[in-house]
């Protein structure tokens, strides 16, 4: 038996004899499970346990105790890190509190409490701790449960909340005496006012968790400076070096007894309520020059609790010296605390210091676990993710960390999550962000969604025509390229031009009388849309009749004109967007859904690969494991700190269009105030020579794509020191993730950019210019006219005073030098072409961006009118002045009417072209537009070998 036995009982199992209820200060699943716990309890007279944030980082983030569960979780659900975190914490709480339910049965509820804290990432939130507090008090639905507030500013408020609604509450973070006389109120108002609302005040317990281990860690530190720095009262400071913790502590509690002595604490007393005890928190000792007791030592008095580290219980039940310490020697206390002031010692200044440094300390813990949580989650997830790996320089790769460390310093994804527009300009950025909830939202609707599924596939279609632009299209076109077609469903082609032999070719594909069409447009007022819609709806009319509308399905946000049309026409079915979304971030709204749906896409299976990118990239996941965090700051860093804003997208046969959605994604979103991103999407993979240092690299990667040449050829891109982002796939649904992931990217890029990701100011100009030319057109017949600054053969030139001037020239070659000699190192070609998107025409400009790319080493970009308006369009005019671009028209062939408008689809589209090189005239952007008169096919080939020798 130890020396300090009292009464033949250990000194920890004494404690009881002083009133004091030594609680255990740390919890883990396999130290309760193997009956350690219970051994505590039982043995030692533990009649209590804590936890907080840095307990449990320990516990889950380290070993395989929690192996099981997680796999069990993820076997069932689809959950973030935050969420995992969370069954694991209430798991490992109602555990502890089965274990201690005998205590608080015997003690008739004062002992018995498991402690879980509140996210300290709410620590200065009210109301954030008020909603927590209350589902966490419902989720682990025991009665010995306390929940933990801190005694911040904003906790207080809570305090009073969830004491008034009759939960148990441990107030945490308490340091001063100040400080605790709030909690004391908060409490005791809270107890009050349900006692004046005539509910029951009895059984509602609560301690304060005053720190003191921590108190002297500040004083001491300061002490110990000055007596260093030479001060004159340094006898005096070292004589209560080691003594203000306590003697704060004490002062605490006679405080305490004051209050027990009140009328306010008598009544509520008489009405059954229990005192809120206060709690010896931080109480293992810090300093190795002082007794590992010190803090259990000191602090012994009745209706008290220590809640004691595991290496001070075994130290204190070893050589512990219970006594009645507490009550003893107050008046040196009050000397400590006299001293503390004469000495000017700032304790106001250190408690208030630590108070936040502790918040930090444990969000910094919190964010550590969350991290542990969500690597293991990876880990046991494996090939349901897709995988990131970064091959950066060392001075990117660096960067990248410290822009990452930024933000989770910032808790950034977090405030991005809750829509708080500070994270960009502080503009309207905020109504703009349903799409972080939509893919939840869209599982809720499945059933709807389902059901026309079923609809479609039983009417029997066998082409489904999507008319759309941008954001309304490009999802789309990525669902219909990535999973082709579905047995049972019809083909999905998706038509997002003007051109007249592009709707004529379009055309040609479908059958209207076995065609579904969707017509997508959020606004319900874009051009495109409408007058695609005008054309086909009669043709489907032609060979439908009054039926026609029963092939036409809308998609479109509430009350637009689109809609209108479309119950006025007897669509078929009219399908909602979120206004709160913008087009560029809908494919996983009904835009992509709905079109996915008819092409027989699986939808459940696809939403729940989209779901795991949500979960992925929640504002739980800290950023060193967020996908859409990393890739996002990637991208940021690279852009502002090393000038590589071309991110250039090589991507898997399987996988490639992709590239198209996530162009507009970025351009779109990025590309304005002279800043921005600069996609460059489906530029064929050449040597690290034909590079520049502009560049930043993503490799998107189906991984059961044999791909092994475009491997090695990434490979020596990454050897000669280019940065590379390689994405695996693992299965092409996986794209679904992507979406939502790249959706986070462009957002946390936008934020490292300064700008608003989320509008789109100089697409909007441009639809303006087209806008007047064909209102022109309506009134007089005839677009504005215009002329060619020079003319060759069947090629014309024209550009705006600026541009034209710097052009001299009189053959097409001599031209085109000239505005190719513009180009410099770091700016990049955009070939805008305004013609059939066809496999000539694709072939003819990939194969003359290569020859621009190879022989300036700059980005290109290949572009086909109107369509690339909606998208790269924006960063063309908008962002940063480094594109040199041509436009290239054609005469039509053959042009199209518009049913019911004067003007054709050949006018619409010249006015495009010529909208569109108006506002990039008037941005002062180098640009050149030459028009091919007579046959295109022939006009294409002079260009080619025109621009050929012109580089
Ligand atoms: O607040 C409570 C109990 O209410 C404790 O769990 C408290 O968080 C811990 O005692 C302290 O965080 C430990 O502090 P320290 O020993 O790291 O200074
Ligand atoms: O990216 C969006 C396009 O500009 C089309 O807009 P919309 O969906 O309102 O027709």
């Amino acid at each position: 038996m130890n020396a300090s036995s009292v009464n033949g009982k250990s000194p920890l199992r004494a404690l009881e004899q002083f009133g004091q209820s030594p609680w255990l200060d740390f919890v883990r699943r396999g130290y309760t499970r193997d009956g350690s716990m219970a051994a505590l309890i039982e043995q030692d007279g533990v009649k209590g346990v804590t936890s907080n944030p840095a307990i449990f980082q320990k516990a889950m983030g380290e070993g395989t105790d929690y192996d099981a569960q997680i796999r069990d979780v993820l076997d069932k659900e689809i959950v973030s890190a935050g969420e995992l975190y969370e069954r694991l914490a209430i798991e490992d709480i109602r555990e502890v509190a089965k274990l201690l339910k005998p205590v608080f049965d015997q003690t008739k509820g004062i002992d018995g409490y498991v402690s879980l804290e509140v996210s300290p990432y709410l620590a200065l939130d009210t109301a954030g701790t008020v909603e927590e507090a209350g589902r966490l008090w419902t989720a682990v639905s025991e009665p010995n449960l306390m929940i933990k507030i801190p005694a911040t500013k904003e906790g207080i408020p809570a305090i009073h909340q969830k004491i008034a609604d009759g939960v148990n509450i441990n107030v945490t973070l308490l340091f001063s005496l100040d400080m605790y006389k709030a909690v004391v109120e908060a409490w005791i108002s809270g107890l009050e006012a349900r006692h004046e609302e005539g509910r029951s005040v009895a059984g509602i317990a609560s301690v304060a968790s005053f720190f003191v281990s921590r108190v002297d860690g500040k004083v001491d530190g300061e002490i110990d400076r000055r007596v260093k720095a030479g001060d004159r009262d340094a006898e005096a400071l070292k004589a209560i070096r080691g003594k203000v913790a306590i003697a704060n502590a004490k002062m605490a509690y006679l405080y305490w007894q004051e209050i027990m002595k009140s009328d306010r604490w008598a009544k509520l007393k008489a009405a059954g309520a229990q005192p809120q005890r206060l709690l010896w928190a931080s109480t293992g000792t810090k300093d190795k020059a002082y007794s590992d007791v010190l803090y259990v030592d000191e602090l012994i008095g009745p209706e008290t609790v220590n809640t004691i580290p595991p290496a001070t219980l075994d130290a204190f039940r070893d050589h512990g010296t219970p006594r009645d310490s507490l009550e003893e020697n107050v008046a040196d206390a009050k000397h400590v605390m006299a001293e503390v002031k004469r000495l000017g010692l700032d304790l106001d200044g250190m408690t208030i210091k630590l108070v936040s440094e502790g918040v930090v300390s444990f969000e910094e813990a919190f964010d550590a676990l969350l991290g542990s949580v969500a690597k293991k989650q990876n880990d046991l997830l494996g090939n349901k993710l897709t995988e990131t790996k970064l091959s950066l320089p060392k001075d990117f790769d660096d960067a990248v960390k410290a822009g990452l460390d930024e933000w989770r310093k910032g808790g950034t994804i977090r405030r991005l999550w809750a829509k708080d527009a500070s994270v960009w300009t502080n503009g309207p950025e905020a109504k703009w962000l349903n799409w972080l909830g939509i893919v939840a939202d869209a599982l809720k609707h499945l059933p709807e969604l389902e059901t026309f599924q079923k609809e479609v596939k039983a009417r029997g279609f066998r082409q489904v025509l999507l008319l759309g632009m941008g954001g309304s299209s490009l999802g789309p076109e990525v669902l219909a390229m990535t999973f082709g077609k579905h047995e049972g469903y019809g083909h999905l082609y998706v038509l997002d031009s003007t051109d007249p032999q592009q709707v004529r070719t379009f055309e040609g594909r479908i059958d209207p009388r076995e065609t579904l069409f969707i017509v997508s447009s959020k606004s319900g007022s874009t051009l495109e849309p409408n007058i695609m819609l005008s054309y086909f709806f009669d043709v489907a009319k032609k060979a439908l009749g009054e039926k026609a509308g029963e092939h036409f399905v809308a998609v479109t946000d509430p009350g637009s004109a689109l809609e209108k049309k479309a119950v006025a026409d007897g669509f078929w079915k009219v399908f909602n967007g979120d206004k709160q979304i913008g087009g560029r971030y809908s494919v996983l709204s009904n835009f992509g859904m709905v079109p996915a749906a008819a092409a027989g896409v699986p939808l459940k299976l696809f939403l729940e690969d989209a779901l795991r990118g949500v979960k992925a990239c929640d504002g739980s996941v800290p950023p060193a494991v967020n996908p859409g965090v990393l890739l996002g700051t990637v991208f940021g860093v690279g852009a502002e700190k090393f000038g590589r804003d071309k991110i250039t997208i090589i991507a898997t046969k399987q996988v490639m269009d992709f590239g198209a959605w996530a162009e507009q994604l970025i351009a779109e979103s990025t590309g304005k105030l002279g800043k921005g991103l600069i996609p460059i999407d489906d530029e064929t993979l050449a040597g690290p020579t034909h590079y520049g240092k502009d560049r930043l690299f993503v490799y998107f990667r189906l991984s059961n794509e044999h791909s092994h040449e475009q491997d090695e050829a990434v490979k020596t891109l990454i050897d000669a020191g280019q940065p590379v982002v390689t994405i695996n796939l693992h299965d092409r649904r996986q794209i679904a993730q992507e979406f939502f992931r790249w959706e986070i990217a462009t957002a946390v890029a936008g934020a490292f950019l300064g700008i608003n990701p989320f509008d789109q100011p100089d697409v909007e100009a441009s639809k303006i210019e087209t806008k007047k030319l064909t209102a022109a057109y309506n009134e007089t017949g005839s677009l504005p006219a215009e002329s060619p600054f020079a003319t060759d053969g069947d090629l014309e030139f024209f550009a705006d005073r600026k541009n034209a001037g710097a052009l001299k020239g009189d053959t097409t070659q001599a031209i085109l030098k000239a505005h190719f000699d513009r180009v410099k190192t770091g700016d990049y070609v955009g070939l805008l072409a305004y013609i059939e998107r066809d496999r000539n025409s694709i072939e003819w400009i990939q194969h003359i961006r290569l020859a621009i790319r190879d022989a300036r080493a700059v980005a290109t970009a290949a572009e086909f009118g109107p369509r690339f308006l909606h998208s790269t369009g924006q960063a063309y005019k908008g962002g940063p002045d480094s594109g040199v671009f041509l436009q290239i028209t054609a005469d039509d062939a053959q042009d199209l009417p518009v049913p019911g408008e004067r003007y054709s689809f050949g006018v619409v589209k010249a006015a495009q072209a010529r909208g569109d090189f108006d506002v990039l005239a008037e941005r002062g952007r180098r640009a050149l537009r030459v028009h091919i008169k007579g046959d295109l096919k022939k006009g294409l080939a002079t260009l080619a070998s025109a621009i050929k020798a012109a580089i």
